[in-house]
């Protein structure tokens, strides 16, 4: 009987009734609660499951309940008698879905299977902190990469435990839908290739994605609204607090070291460059207390279950005073020399930026200016015969006289204008967005052209976070376009190698009193410094920034230089 109704084409549903035997895999069933006695009563036997490639809103292929297939290919499964680890089941899931599917379903292309999907070879394969990990499924005469599962949301199916939520609360929505039309109990997942990012797959604008999931949230349910479907671009509603907003704020600003604090912002991949335009400063939190909530925030909204301190840049906060701006770029960057050792090409193995995170922390007046444009995109929903073009727009903009602060024919009075016109999200304390800058598979994605709109009126303070699909420049492991020298290797393993830094008081500055202390950053204390102390000792790493605080006061700063292994610091 085809209890699909035929609702997923003419396949049937044809139960091999072959025992099985499942001696080896009781732990595994047990997870899944299919008692192999009573199999028809498992939940598995009345939920599908429908299978998308990673970022199509379209599923590829369907696998109708089967409870003796799961069984089946669990049984195959090389004896696990404990809980599976999510390798485990993913290389699990991928062999039984690819198995299910057959050929011509799910693959790459026409005539191939889920296998040469999840793995897209050496040349293709970007090589992730986690590689080593993978649990290759044996596919014929060898072995594949698994793909990754995730929900609709960006949750990782990382145990046969959430496999069998998932099939409960799907049959729980089949079962309180109000008609017949809504019927099956399917289970929806997303899967992808191994070495790839997830990314939500919205079908429409104003489509919703509640993140029940995402660790550490602020209290009330992140949810993830389509703002524009090209370029991708997301609304995140309850992402961070107020609270978090000033912390991040009042930190930027009194951080006074070079490297660390406000200034004059640069572009570009190597020898970072000033810009005419980009005139707009930032500061970098990589390490503060709030920084870090927030980027492992950032890394669980976007689906990467585990937090990766390579795979980011710090979190830049951004300040634009009256008239800065950022002119329209791409955040993934180009090795335009073609000189680079780092292999920035994210459609194959390389790496590149591919989500950027952008927090607003002020509210600018209506006209203010200060909106994140995307110029490549006209605002959604109007109709076209009202689009403006930019020498109208220009026109409109000196009419009203509100870019009368702007130089006319400047580049910041074109962006005015065409900020007027195309698609923008404006600036609002606690506001934070999301777009992509990468497709799926890896190809960048030129609809993510965006810039920072010239502000009018006040002072407009932003944060932003971009996520890279590989490890970036300059952290071990980062994809390169050919093997390093010994010179490369040494160089990299100096700018992570552990540092002991000591830090001592000569008793010979009045300033450092009883009350002095050690401070990791500005909120880590780490002992007592005064003058009839011992030393404080630590380990630390390169760029990381030591205070020497009096009464809660920073009075001196160091920051790990990297140059020797042991470093000492007298006061
Ligand atoms: O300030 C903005 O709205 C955009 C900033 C931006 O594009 C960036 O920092 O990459
Ligand atoms: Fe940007």
């Amino acid at each position: 009987k085809d209890i699909s109704g035929g609702y997923y084409g003419d396949r049937s549903i044809s139960l091999d009734e072959a025992p099985v035997d499942v001696s080896s895999c009781t732990r595994a069933l047990k997870d899944l609660s299919i008692h192999p006695e009573q199999s028809t009563e498992s939940v598995f036997s009345k939920v599908s499951f429908a299978l998308h490639r990673s970022g199509d809103t379209e599923a590829c292929g369907v696998a109708p309940p089967s409870v003796t297939a799961l069984q089946h290919a669990l049984a195959s499964l090389e004896s696990y008698d404990a809980v599976l680890n999510k390798y485990q089941v993913e290389s699990f899931l991928t062999g039984f879905f690819a198995d299910r599917l057959g050929t011509g379903k799910c693959g790459p292309e026409e005539g191939t299977s889920l296998f040469d999907y999840c793995d897209e070879g050496p040349a293709r394969t970007v090589i992730q902190p986690d590689h080593q990990k993978l649990v290759h499924v044996p596919h014929g005469d060898s072995m594949s990469l698994p793909c990754r599962f995730y929900t609709r949301e960006g949750r990782r199916i990382s145990s046969l435990e959430f496999l069998k939520e998932l099939a409960d609360l799907a049959v729980q929505e089949a079962s309180d839908c109000p008609d017949e039309t809504c019927g099956f109990a399917a289970i929806e997942l997303y899967a992808v290739p191994a070495g790839r990012m997830f990314m939500f797959a919205p079908s429409h604008v104003g489509e919703v994605f509640e993140l029940k999931h995402v660790k550490d949230s602020i209290g009330e349910v992140i949810t993830v609204e389509t703002l524009s479907l090209e370029p991708r671009v997301f609304d995140i509603h309850n992402f961070f607090t107020v609270e978090e907003a000033d912390q991040l704020l009042i930190k930027a600003l009194g951080e006074t070291s070079e490297t660390y604090g406000f200034h004059r912002s640069t572009t570009g991949t190597s020898g970072a460059s000033v810009f005419s335009k980009r005139t707009s400063e930032n500061a970098w939190d990589t390490h503060g207390v709030t920084a870090q909530k927030v980027k492992r925030r950032c890394f669980s909204l976007l689906g990467i279950d585990e937090y990766e301190e390579s795979m980011s840049d710090g979190l830049q906060i951004l300040r634009y005073n009256l008239t800065k701006a950022y002119t329209s770029h791409y955040d993934y960057l180009e090795d335009k020399a073609n000189k680079e050792l780092y292999d920035y090409d994210s459609s194959m193995k390389g790496g590149n930026r591919f989500a950027t995170i952008l927090l607003y922390f002020s509210d600018l007046p209506e006209d203010g200016g200060g909106e994140t444009v995307f110029p490549r995109a006209w605002p959604v929903g109007l109709p076209v015969e009202e689009r403006v073009q930019l020498p109208e727009a220009i026109k409109q903009l000196r009419a009203s006289g509100e870019a009368d602060l702007l130089t006319p024919g400047s580049w910041e009075e074109e962006m005015v204008a065409q900020c007027r016109t195309r698609l923008t999200v404006k600036p609002r304390k606690t506001r934070a967005v999301l777009f992509y800058s990468q497709y799926p598979n890896g190809t960048l994605d030129t609809f993510s052209y965006h810039g920072g709109c010239p502000v009018l009126k006040g002072t407009k303070f932003a944060a932003n976070l971009w996520t890279w699909s590989a490890i970036r420049p300059e952290f071990p492991g980062a994809p390169t376009k050919r093997e390093k020298t010994p010179e490369e290797i040494e160089e990299e393993a100096a700018a992570t190698r552990q540092v002991h830094a000591t830090f001592r008081n000569s008793g010979k500055d009045p300033r450092f009193d009883a009350s002095t202390q050690v401070y990791y950053e500005d909120l880590t204390f780490f002992g007592n410094l005064g003058p009839n102390d011992p030393p404080v000792g630590v380990n630390t790493f390169k760029t990381h920034k030591w205070n020497i605080k009096v009464n809660g006061k920073t009075l001196k700063s160091f920051v790990i230089t990297g140059a020797n292994e042991k470093e000492v610091f007298v006061i």
